[in-house]
């Protein structure tokens, strides 16, 4: 059973768990649910802003530890005030150190959207993330079918909440592509092996319709390499490890910004 496999088998453990302590009801009357969410395309395109959504990543299954020290609400403003279009928070609990709460302190301590990056298979996790005050989420193709992801996508859509497309290959695009997205993200880490590859976001941006942001994830190390997908055509890019990785990820998008 490979990595994915695992952590979908767990999520539906966890979704179920979740089901049975907190009510649709009471996801519906939390505070945040009521509020509007910030669009993606507003920040992403924004002149005064980088195009990069910083992650707050505490571990990962390929990295292991990477930060256990950080603090969520300290982290994702300095991300926001060194021009971060929006930020990503991990959620789940056992392959990445994540927590519902590290997504409220964000949505507390910063007013540009917020990715709940997690690995959705149900709408529950939707209604959660609505009610814990995220902007985006995330539909990665490669664990749902095209079904689920246009279904989940409509679904996020009726909520007032942006959706992130996550593939990796053509196939995966082309199979899934449907108008309930917003944004279509390349993962350059092949999520089956973890191996990483730049290459895969420069295979694939011509590939995804204009209509959708086009979003580089993953293994960004080298302000350069911005410059280089924003010349491909990307507008948006995901970097986690990089900033996490270091004693001051506040610091680290500071001076990677400063590059690009
Ligand atoms: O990061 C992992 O090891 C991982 C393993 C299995 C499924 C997903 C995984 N990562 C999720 C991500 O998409 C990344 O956290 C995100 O793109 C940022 O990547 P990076 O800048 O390389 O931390």
């Amino acid at each position: 059973m490979n990595i994915l496999d695992k952590i979908v088998l767990r999520k539906k453990e966890e979704v179920a768990a979740a089901k049975a302590l907190v009510s649709v009801r009471d996801l519906e009357n939390a505070v945040h649910f009521k509020r509007t969410p910030h669009s993606f395309k507003d920040f992403l395109l924004a002149a005064d802003r980088t195009g990069i959504i910083a992650e707050f990543k505490r571990r990962s299954p390929s990295k292991g530890l990477i930060n256990g020290v950080a603090d969520v609400a300290e982290v994702t403003q300095a991300y926001n005030h060194a021009g971060a279009s929006a930020l990503s928070v991990l959620t789940d609990v056992d392959f990445f150190g994540g927590k519902k709460e590290d997504l409220l302190a964000a949505r507390a301590a910063n007013n540009i959207p917020v990715l709940r990056k997690d690995f959705m298979i149900d709408e529950y996790q939707i209604l959660e993330a609505k009610a814990w005050g995220a902007d985006i989420i995330l539909l990665i193709a490669s664990i749902l079918t095209p079904q689920q992801i246009n279904d989940f996508g409509k679904f996020a859509h009726n909520l007032g909440l942006n959706v992130l497309l996550e593939v990796h290959n053509l196939e995966e695009l082309e199979r899934s592509i449907c108008p309930n997205l917003d944004a279509i993200g390349v993962n350059n880490r092949n999520l089956g092996d973890f191996t990483v590859d730049i290459q895969t976001s420069f295979n694939l941006v011509n590939q995804i319709p204009d209509e959708f942001l086009k979003i580089s994830e993953s293994a960004i190390s080298n302000p350069q390499t911005i410059k280089e997908l924003k010349i491909a055509g990307f507008n948006g890019f995901l970097i986690g490890e990089n900033f996490m990785k270091t004693d001051h990820p506040g610091t680290a998008i500071k001076e990677f910004v400063a590059q690009i």
